[in-house]
């Protein structure tokens, strides 16, 4: 500063011919830029113009779609999106069959109408299912449901096998075996340990989907301290894996236990899967999808055998599909998928079917007789399919369940390549793409009084013909897996528990509000008291 004041600081400027007090004022007014030029004003003008750039590309991106004029600075509605609302979702829908936000520079494409899910469901060219990254972690980055294209569509395939009519009988006597266990607790919380007091019961249906879905996919190999470990671990799985959450695993982070709870998952179906490679070869009959597939492993493998021997074959004896031998590891991940797609789900279903038959006890009655009815008046006659398929009206009440709640209310997808979604807006490379169900399934020109719940629009409405708006299960390459087994299961449930238990529901200002998440359920957990039915 003192060199400036006398004058020896000299610049190109300071040569020119100005006046000497000017040059004085000059020469402060540099030295004060220069000087003011620290680490702090540095950083604030690349803070300025970042801000610049992701507002501005915001803009770029955002086009002529439907969405804020501009984002709150970096974050965008990140605060909004860790705790999601419902009646944020449905403005977001109804502003626009394509809409978007920016969250922390991740640019995010809402399809609210039918059409525009359909389309984005469709277009595996363009995208693909959008996991966060610790996914890869939890699930492991060998996972199946990683593949994409071609190699997909052919692991699918080999998995098909497992969810076929006749598949899903042999699985029928261990569901329903988990549901007597399970209805008993349900009397004994309500009667012994609650006095008969309604009490939140989303946490049990969620327990009891747990045990029915490891019953289901590797049958009595996993002992029951073993399922009760998972229900109850499960929630840090979901909570890991929520769209918003930190992507480096630090311990005693909400990504740290859903790690741990993954791992333990993953452990125990790797130990179901050896059982079940023992027994099946020591020709043990199939119980649950885990022997289902072992069991085809062996026939291909067995097969293979004979025709590399040169041993002559009947082709009635080729498997209808030819599978290579998985590692216990490798069949311990896709089972985690499984229980990973169901478990919030068919939780949420589980839990909002009791709540709607309870509060409406004229379509329960009629739920009870039918099911009373395929039994030929004995309620005591096991689950078949042949009865499942009888139950017209108990599927119906399914069906409008899942409608009018859909457990899944809509799909990130990746956008892997420009995908032009209209004529005249294109979704850039990189952004987030999210098919909406909800709209869709409750399309007032679709199913008049969306709002009301109606099971009969699926016997005497239309609602049956309307199957390009029923996303409930998705459509396209990635469509549900498991989406007969989780209606069937749906069905066998509500139908036993209607014949041997009696349920009040307490009816709280939360009922009807829908708490999000991953998936929707009742904001109060749905209070409920059992009592048996003589
Ligand atoms: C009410 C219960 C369920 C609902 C609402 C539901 C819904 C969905 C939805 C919306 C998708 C995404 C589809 C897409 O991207 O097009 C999906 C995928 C999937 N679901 Fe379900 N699901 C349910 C139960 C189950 C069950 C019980 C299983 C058990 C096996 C299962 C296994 C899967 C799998 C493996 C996928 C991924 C398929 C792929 O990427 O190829 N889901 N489900």
């Amino acid at each position: 500063m003192a060199a400036v004041a006398n004058g020896s600081f000299r610049s190109l400027a300071a040569n020119a011919d100005y006046p000497s007090a000017m040059k004085v004022e000059h020469a402060g007014m540099l030295s004060h830029v220069y000087h003011g030029i620290n680490g702090w004003s540095i950083a604030l003008t690349l803070f300025l113009i970042l801000v610049v750039y992701d507002q501005f590309k915001y803009v770029w991106n955002k086009g002529t779609i439907a969405g804020p004029a501009w984002k709150l600075p970096f974050i965008g509605p990140f605060l909004e999106s860790v705790n999601p609302k419902m009646e944020e979702y449905k403005a977001k829908w109804a502003s626009g069959e394509l809409s978007c936000v920016s969250v922390f520079h991740k640019f995010v494409v809402i399809a609210s109408s039918r059409d525009m899910a359909r389309k984005v469901f469709n277009s595996p060219m363009y995208v693909k299912p959008c996991v966060v990254d610790v996914a890869y972690k939890l699930l492991r980055p060998t996972n199946w449901v990683f593949l994409d294209g071609r190699a997909h569509v052919d692991y699918r395939k080999g998995l098909n096998g497992l969810f076929t009519r006749q598949a899903l009988e042999t699985y029928l006597p261990g569901q329903e075996q988990v549901y007597e266990k399970y209805f008993a607790k349900f009397l004994d919380i309500s009667q012994k340990q609650n006095n008969g007091k309604a009490v939140p019961f989303m946490p049990q249906f969620r327990e009891l989907m747990c045990a029915v879905s490891c019953r289901t996919f590797v049958g009595h190999y996993m002992p029951d301290e073993a399922i009760k470990k998972i229900a109850d671990d499960f929630y840090n799985i979901t909570a890991a894996l929520e769209l918003v959450n930190f992507p480096i695993i630090i311990p005693f982070t909400k990504t740290w236990y859903g790690k741990k709870a993954a791992d333990m998952v993953l452990d125990e179906f790797a130990k179901c899967a050896a059982k079940s490679k023992v027994r099946i070869a020591a020709g043990g009959h199939v119980t649950c999808i885990l022997d289902g597939w072992v069991s085809s492993m062996y026939q291909s493998e067995l097969y293979r055998e004979k025709v590399e021997k040169g041993v002559a074959v009947d082709g009635s004896e080729k498997p209808a599909m030819l599978i290579r031998q998985f590692s216990d590891f490798e069949i311990s991940q896709t089972l985690f998928t499984f229980l990973f797609a169901s478990q919030d789900a068919t939780s949420s279903a589980a839990t909002w079917l009791f709540q709607l038959m309870a509060d409406r006890p004229e379509l329960l009655d009629r739920v009870r007789e039918e099911n009373v009815a395929v039994r030929n008046g004995d309620r005591n006659v096991r689950f078949s399919m042949d009865i499942l398929e009888k139950m017209t009206f108990t599927r119906a009440v399914v069906k409008e369940t899942l409608r009018y709640r859909p457990p899944v209310i809509m799909v990130p997808y990746v956008v892997k390549k420009d995908f032009p979604v209209t004529d005249s807006y294109t979704v850039p490379k990189g952004s987030m793409i999210v098919p909406s169900v909800y709209p869709a399934l409750h399309d007032p020109e679709v199913y008049p009084d969306p709002d009301s719940f109606n099971p009969d629009r699926w016997i005497t409405g239309d609602a049956e013909q309307a199957s390009k708006n029923w996303l409930v299960f998705g459509t396209g390459p990635h469509y549900c897996l498991g989406q007969t087994y989780a209606q069937m299961n749906l069905m066998a449930m509500i139908g036993k528990a209607s014949m041997f238990l009696d349920w009040h529901h307490q009816v709280t200002p939360l009922s009807e509000d829908i708490k999000v998440f991953a998936t929707i359920f009742p904001q109060d957990d749905c209070h409920l008291a059992f009592s048996e039915r003589p």
